[in-house]
């Protein structure tokens, strides 16, 4: 069986032959129509659509609802557990791993005034583009009120390119679920326990005031940990927030496939998260898919989220054979 027809088979996207009553049916198979593709001038290659049975099912989630987590000063979490559910959440995991493009980030930032280079731990991907801008029919970005073409450093540095199909169903049904907007889709593949991110928080200035950030997990389970930022220092503020720090309790979720955390109100501001490294039998864990829905306001937070999560680095993709990222050649 050739290698199209294995996957294919797999994520059930062969359509079944026409039958045809009273006939013979002919020794000679027809073509197979390809499965459709979300195209864009700005992705490597062009970016499958989830098979029909996937994206159906998808429609009618989250498979729970979510349970509030606000028990502690200044948290505000939104915790479905699933959203999606186990099975649904495996293809979605594997369909993912294979059709995205990934990059391994490296870049220079000043750590404590000293030059640092910084190799990412884990592999990124980012789609969208700011509130200001969006797509037309051509794929060309264009000022979002006036609709006019626009060209911007920013953009020139790092071409937007729009969210494929098959992560904007999903950021379709976020929204439903959640009443909020999202622009923005990044996703974070860990390959082992050895990929993680640490402890930081997303409340860049260009996601504006409180924002809320969706998060997906698929594959295997690793724990999310959330503590309160520090207190400040008790020279220029009173004795509340030291107050609000001391009765706080780290968090440890141990975030499932088809789980989804909505990070909401002060949370961002206040609580740093992070995914830690897993040694030892647990390592080899078949790999993690995170995903998060985010709306940036301004320019400024598109050219940060392709620098960070693209960069000018090769591109990888998901080698089945291999089974690992290989880079691509086109
Ligand atoms: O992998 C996760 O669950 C968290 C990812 C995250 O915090 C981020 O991408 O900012
Ligand atoms: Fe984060």
């Amino acid at each position: 069986m050739s290698k199209k027809r294995t996957l294919d088979a797999f994520f059930g996207a062969v359509p079944k032959k026409p039958r045809t009553e009273g006939c013979e049916p002919s020794n000679h198979s027809d073509p197979v129509p390809a499965p459709p593709k979300s195209y864009h001038q700005n992705y490597p290659f062009p970016i499958a659509e989830l098979p029909e049975s996937l994206d159906r099912e998808l429609s009618s989630l989250p498979a729970r609802p979510g349970r509030e987590i606000n028990d502690q000063p200044d948290l505000d979490l939104l915790y479905f557990q699933p959203y999606i559910p186990a099975y649904l959440a495996s293809r979605l995991f594997k369909f993912l791993r294979s059709e995205l493009p990934f990059y391994r980030v490296e870049y220079d930032i000043k750590r404590g005034g000293v030059d640092t280079h910084i190799r990412t731990p884990r592999w990124t991907t980012v789609f969208g583009v700011d509130d200001t801008s969006r797509f037309d029919q051509d794929g060309n970005v264009v000022d979002s009120k006036l609709g006019v073409k626009i060209s911007d450093t920013r953009y020139d540095r790092y071409p937007p390119r729009p969210i494929p199909k098959c992560l904007d169903d999903l950021r379709r049904s976020t929204e439903a679920a959640t009443g909020c907007k999202f622009n923005f889709c990044l996703v974070n593949y860990y390959a082992s326990g050895a990929d993680s991110i640490a402890f930081h928080s997303d409340d860049e200035r260009f996601l504006g005031l409180d924002p809320a950030i969706a998060s997906f997990s698929l594959g295997a389970r690793r724990d999310f940990f959330l503590k309160h930022k520090p207190a400040p220092s008790q020279h220029c503020h009173g004795t509340e927030d030291t107050a609000a720090v001391a009765s706080s309790k780290p968090l440890k979720l141990p975030l499932g496939s088809g789980d989804m955390v909505l990070m909401r109100g002060k949370t961002q501001s206040n609580w740093l998260h992070a995914v830690p490294k897993r040694t030892g039998k647990n390592q080899e864990d078949g790999g993690r898919i995170n995903i998060t829905f985010r709306r940036a306001m301004i320019k400024d937070g598109s050219e940060n989220y392709y620098n960070y999560n693209v960069g000018k680095g090769p591109v990888y993709r998901w080698d089945h054979d291999k089974h690992e990222m290989s880079l691509w050649k086109s």
